[in-house]
């Protein structure tokens, strides 16, 4: 964020991924090494905690939360009350200080003391906002309009290949965060700060402009050259993959070409070992095309698949878990279905004898031979 900017509302809560789009970090190998031990008791993180992970201090990054104990993927991490909410949409310092102010008068005095011991990477635009901007979470997805900042979440380090997604939960009023696969103990957990996926440069350009660090996570530790661009270029298909299952004037005229792009990106995830909220969203696209398309059958094994991912990701208890639910029950319920469409086909057509391969093939569309990737 510039110093001084007259757009801090939008900069607080620009980064940081929240709502939609690993392997260990470099040094969450030496987090791993340090026996789990009991964290500063003035961090308020720490009472949230339990038995599963402590904030503590970690290689290059200051404070981090470690897991104590291997973490399921899946598992709710921490359901985290805003300490203060921000607009987006305020355009100066001066006034968003004083909203921050206000906020941290209803906090006690000792949240309000550990909010300021908190990192800044904005110190131009003084302790409050900097602070403010360097920790906030947007509440929602992109075009938020209101960023939290929660004591607990907020301790977490940023890696560009993440284990854990985080939730606003409107319905609890809460900021939730679950293991995207399982996480070892002594690991470090960690989020994305980042709203798509950059390629290596534009990362370390963005994460330092921001949040003031070069990212030095597994991803990022690629050697330059051949594995660097590799990911690079996985990043850059994935994103034009996602644009182009974004259009839905395709979804009928070329739809088994849809099909096969949801599979690419879902192959290319897999490979980058993406396992965040970005595989749900690529199973909701799958079953999309194949209910807009008259196909119950497959319908009904990508919304499984969906609930899978969404439930890890923001739990059982989450409202858009409970919405794929009813489509994973009677996918003829969702506003695409049309039973006249060229796929047409009901539930009892999901094949049974199949291999685990075939299967993939029936349920993607693919070629006998496969596709190229
Ligand atoms: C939201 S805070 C995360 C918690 C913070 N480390 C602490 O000690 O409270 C964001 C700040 O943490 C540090 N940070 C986060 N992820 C990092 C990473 N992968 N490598 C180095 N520093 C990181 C940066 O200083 C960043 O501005």
């Amino acid at each position: 964020m510039a110093p001084n900017s007259d757009d801090v509302g939008k900069d607080v809560a620009a980064l940081k991924i929240s709502d939609e789009p690993e392997k260990p970090r470099a040094d969450s190998a030496a987090a791993a090494s340090t026996a789990p031990e009991k964290g500063d008791p003035n961090i308020s993180a720490n009472h949230m905690g339990g038995d599963m992970w402590v904030v503590k201090p970690v290689p290059g990054a200051g404070y981090g939360a470690v897991a104590l104990r291997k973490i399921a993927r899946g598992e709710r991490i921490m359901a985290d009350k805003p300490l203060f909410v921000v607009p987006t949409t305020v355009n100066d310092v001066k006034t968003m200080s004083q909203i921050i102010a206000l906020g941290l008068k209803k906090a006690s005095k000792d949240q309000a003391r550990e909010f300021l011991t908190l990192d800044n990477a904005h110190k131009a635009n003084g302790p409050l906002v900097g602070t403010a901007s360097t920790n906030v979470h947007p509440m929602g997805g992109g075009g938020a309009t209101e960023a939290g900042l929660f004591l607990a979440a907020c301790r977490i380090n940023h890696a560009c290949v993440p284990n854990a997604q985080n939730k606003w939960r409107k319905d609890l009023g809460r900021m939730t965060v679950h293991a995207a696969r399982d996480i070892a103990a002594g690991e470090e957990i960690t989020l994305t700060y980042l709203p798509a996926l950059f390629p290596w440069a534009e990362r370390q350009t963005i994460l330092k402009k921001h949040f003031g660090f070069l990212c030095a996570c597994a991803t990022c530790s690629l050697p330059a050259g051949e594995k660097r661009d590799a990911s690079d270029k996985r990043r850059k298909d994935i994103n034009e993959l996602d644009e182009k299952l974004g259009d839905g004037k395709r979804i009928v005229k070329h739809a088994e070409a849809m099909l096969h792009d949801a599979w690419r990106k879902l192959r290319l995830l897999q490979e980058e070992g993406i396992t965040d909220a970005w595989v749900s969203r690529a199973y909701h696209d799958a079953f999309q095309i194949a209910i807009a398309n008259g196909d119950q059958a497959r319908a009904k094994v990508f919304a499984e698949r969906d609930y899978e991912a969404t439930v890890a990701c923001e739990g059982k208890d989450s409202p858009e878990a409970a919405q794929t639910m009813d489509w994973v029950k009677y996918p003829k319920g969702h506003p695409l279905y049309s039973g006249k469409l060229q796929w047409k086909q009901g539930v009892d057509k999901i094949p049974k004898d199949l291999s685990a391969e075939e299967f993939e093939k029936w349920l993607f569309k693919l070629p006998p031979e496969g596709l190229a990737k």
